[in-house]
């Protein structure tokens, strides 16, 4: 799934990290700012003081873009400077591949997935909310702070941490409560914030910049440390895709989507629906409850053709891939005229399913 650095005019994912206190936001950021090779994230907090890079020893300033050798860029904004700070991660002399906000102290989930939903910075991509639950103080919180319930569910997805604090039947159980409370969102155990980042955005791979031997850096170091570590968690999700040249049926296709299994987390790709006024390129962007299609022309030389990545938990490939295929038609479905209302009503920047 590795490719080269986004074209300029890509889009980038702006992935919102929230969470009740202590539950472990500031370590899962850290985590992807560790793990995530040559992928460069931006980071907004409200507050710098714990992010764990050497040069961040500047803490208290509000409103600043500071660079990092290890290609991270980090703004601090409150909720009025949101709009500054990501219009200056997202420029693409800034060459930010995603951007995660620390939603501690800024604002509730809702109003911050509302803010990036509907932010008019050109290059912003809603990439999901990521909502961090404490294992160990989860039931003492949630019945101090009701209120804990509602933001699970306008949440995409939820990583129940440290697991590591409480026996495994007790991980089970609370996966279920959570799911049930989430209505159906992804729910991912793990301890100290280890996700695999490209649940989250893609991986970049850049040219490396000499190829003579040369010294490893400090952030090749660490970055072998955790691949080394933190290997086994690359096998807690899967990736799936699917392509076809044939033409997919858009209102069975939106029925798949509607149904996808719980653990399905992300999906993006393009699709070919080659209808009449609908021959265009739709790329298609999942994460969690959100859809957004966007349509583009194809290039000259482009083949006309749909292909898909699937990526989640517990995944069963064949019964996906046997769904999707069931979605593709020997002929455009002219005559059900109605069925590409399905993928317009989440064209461009509406849509949640
Ligand atoms: N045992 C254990 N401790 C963890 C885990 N994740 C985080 N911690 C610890 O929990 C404490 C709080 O973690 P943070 O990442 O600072 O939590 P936070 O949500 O950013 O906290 P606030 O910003 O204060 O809301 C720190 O001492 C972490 O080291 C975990 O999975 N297991």
């Amino acid at each position: 799934m590795s490719r080269e650095s986004a074209p300029s005019g890509d889009r980038v994912p702006v992935i919102l990290v929230a969470g009740y206190l202590g539950s472990g936001k500031t370590t899962l950021l850290n985590h992807l700012l560790r793990s995530s090779g040559d992928t460069r994230i931006g980071v907004i907090v409200n507050d710098f003081g714990r992010i764990n890079i050497d040069a961040l020893a500047v803490a208290g300033q509000v409103d600043t873009a500071l660079a990092f050798g290890n290609g991270c860029l980090c703004c601090v904004a409150d909720a009025d400077g949101l709009d500054t700070a990501l219009a200056r991660l997202t420029q693409p002399s800034a060459g930010i591949d995603a951007v995660v906000i620390e939603a501690s102290g800024i604002a509730e989930p809702r109003t911050l997935v509302r803010m990036v939903l509907s932010s008019e910075v050109p290059r912003v991509d809603y990439g999901g909310l990521v909502e961090v639950v404490d294992a160990a103080e989860f039931e003492a919180s949630r019945a101090r702070h009701p209120e804990l319930d509602q933001h699970l569910r306008f949440a995409d997805l939820v990583v129940l941490n440290k697991t590591d604090r409480v026996e495994a039947d007790t991980t089970d159980r609370l996966v279920q409560l959570v799911a049930e409370l989430s209505q159906g969102t992804p729910v991912l155990p793990t301890a100290h914030g280890r996700i695999n980042p490209e649940l989250l955005f893609d991986r970049r791979t850049r040219p490396a910049r000499r190829t003579e031997a040369r010294q490893l850096s400090l952030d090749d170091l660490l970055r072998e440390y955790h691949e080394q570590h933190d290997g086994h968690l690359h096998d807690a999700y899967q990736s799936v895709e699917f392509s076809t040249a044939r033409p997919v049926n858009p209102r069975r296709l939106m029925e798949f989507i509607r149904a996808r299994p719980g653990g399905l987390y992300r999906a993006k790709g393009f699709v070919h629906f080659g209808l009449p006024g609908h021959d265009d390129k739709f790329t298609v962007h999942v994460v969690g409850g959100y859809v957004r299609f966007t349509r583009s022309r194809w290039q000259r030389q482009e083949p006309r053709a749909t292909s898909l990545v699937l990526i989640g938990t517990d995944l069963d490939r064949g019964n996906l891939l046997s769904a999707l295929e069931s979605c593709v038609d020997a002929e455009p479905d002219t005559a059900d005229e109605n069925g590409i209302l399905h993928v317009l009503r989440h064209t461009d920047d509406q849509g949640v399913v």
